[in-house]
């Protein structure tokens, strides 16, 4: 068995006895454990508490002394489209020239070009180089993370991305989920033949994904241009078919009902949500709807959007988290504190507040609630060390600088600056 204590913790931060869904008001409160210690057995927290209390008789294989750092949960991104073929930089080029992310897409650009090049890349290389991100994202703190298919677009393409990503999971030192998102654009060859695309995805991609369990989740985009509330209806109908909760894009662009249906499918997640009315803040803070509100600042800070409406979220009630929504096309960053630091600086959340909803809602937000996201004996010591700091909010103050010294997955170091 191996074994680690970690002492001198300047503070342990998110320690929890058990979690539920951080909801409102409750989302400020972030239990903090001060000159505290932290034990881990064969990579799963087994006791936690102030220094003084140390148990004479606890020692370790390893005995770490934390030498002052604050000790966090890592994040838990919950939102991600980690494979890809290419990067997009000539739209990011075409966008500071002045065109829209809505014009991009309609002259085949965005989603369909991600597609097309992904269609002509080898499973191998879509896994070497996503494998490549994956460990980049781990050692700026990430501990878990959802990834999504939907650039593949076509039967071969999408079910090519879903081993990608199972192929990540069986290999990755942390928790990885899967979303099937064929429902993300519709394929040149289906402009005009919605009926025809959704009936590709219902008839011929969802069995075999069922077949070979290659989804934890179903995701639609539903967008003015993308798919409608009837079309999204549909595709996640057939989904939980097959057992698949919804985790959906919705309100990113426009407001087209995407709210009200994604509550109705019991979604475990709405994404996006840059455009919401009055209204729809009232039904996302519904308390009998157990899903949660992921937003992704990182993605409305690329596209030079509105940021979405996070402090009335919160003030009204709702269950927020936080993501990256790594991609090519509107977040080419999957760097978790900057999407913290990002939500405090222009979305007005506290600290405690973001911490909170990229670590224990993040987890909710995948239903790995019972493995990461808070310090809580027989979870996963997935743990950031910081580098000295003067208090916890100048991780989110000291935005762009790494302030993460380590991490630990499983109980082992996998970085040291
Ligand atoms: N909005 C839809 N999907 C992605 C962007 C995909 C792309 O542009 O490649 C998102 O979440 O932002
Ligand atoms: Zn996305």
């Amino acid at each position: 068995m191996h074994t680690v204590l970690i002492r001198n913790i300047r503070s342990l931060v998110n320690t929890r006895k058990e979690t539920g869904i951080l909801r409102g008001e409750g989302l400020k409160e972030l239990p903090c454990i001060d000159d505290a210690f932290l034990y881990v057995e064969d990579g799963i927290i087994k006791a936690f508490g102030k220094m003084q209390d140390l148990p004479e008789h606890l020692t370790a294989m390893d005995i770490i002394d934390a030498d002052g750092s604050y000790v966090l949960p890592c994040w838990c991104d919950s939102h991600s489209h980690l494979v890809f073929a290419a990067s997009r930089e000539e739209e990011f080029v075409d966008k500071i020239n002045g065109l829209s992310y809505a014009a991009i897409a309609a002259k085949g650009g965005g989603i369909l070009n991600s597609a097309a090049k992904l269609n002509a890349t080898s499973e191998d290389a879509l896994y070497e180089s996503a494998y490549k991100r994956l460990n980049e994202l781990i050692a700026l703190g990430t501990g878990a993370l959802e990834i999504k298919s939907g650039y593949g677009l076509s039967v071969e393409g999408e079910l090519k991305m879903l081993r990608v990503i199972k192929r990540l999971k069986e290999n990755a030192s942390i928790p990885i989920k899967s979303t099937f998102l064929a429902a993300h654009a519709f394929p040149a060859k289906y402009k005009n033949d919605h009926e025809g695309y959704i009936r590709l995805i219902i008839e011929d991609m969802l069995p075999v994904i069922a077949e070979e369990q290659l989804a934890d989740f179903v995701d639609v985009f539903c967008e003015e241009g993308f798919f409608s509330v009837e079309e999204m209806q549909r595709v996640c109908e057939a989904g939980a078919q097959y057992g698949l909760r919804p985790k959906l894009h919705v309100n990113q662009l426009n407001s087209i009902g995407g709210i009200e249906a994604g509550i109705a499918l019991n979604a475990v997640s709405l994404d996006h949500l840059e455009t919401l009315t009055e209204d729809e803040i009232e039904h996302l803070s519904s308390p009998t709807w157990q899903g949660l509100c992921t937003l992704l600042p990182t993605a409305a800070f690329f596209l030079r959007m509105q940021y979405q409406p996070a402090r009335q979220l919160i003030d009204a009630g709702c269950a927020v988290a936080l993501a990256s929504d790594f991609n090519p096309g509107s977040s080419p960053s999957g760097n978790m504190n900057f999407v913290v630091s990002l939500s405090c600086i222009q979305m007005k959340m506290l600290p405690e507040e973001a911490i909170n909803a990229a670590t224990v809602n993040g987890a909710f937000a995948m239903n790995l609630e019972n493995e990461v996201g808070s310090i809580t004996i027989g979870k996963k010591a997935n743990i950031i060390f910081t580098r000295p700091m003067s208090s916890l909010a100048y991780l989110p103050y000291a935005f762009g600088n790494n302030m993460i010294e380590k991490v630990m997955i499983n109980g082992s170091f996998v970085m040291t600056r």
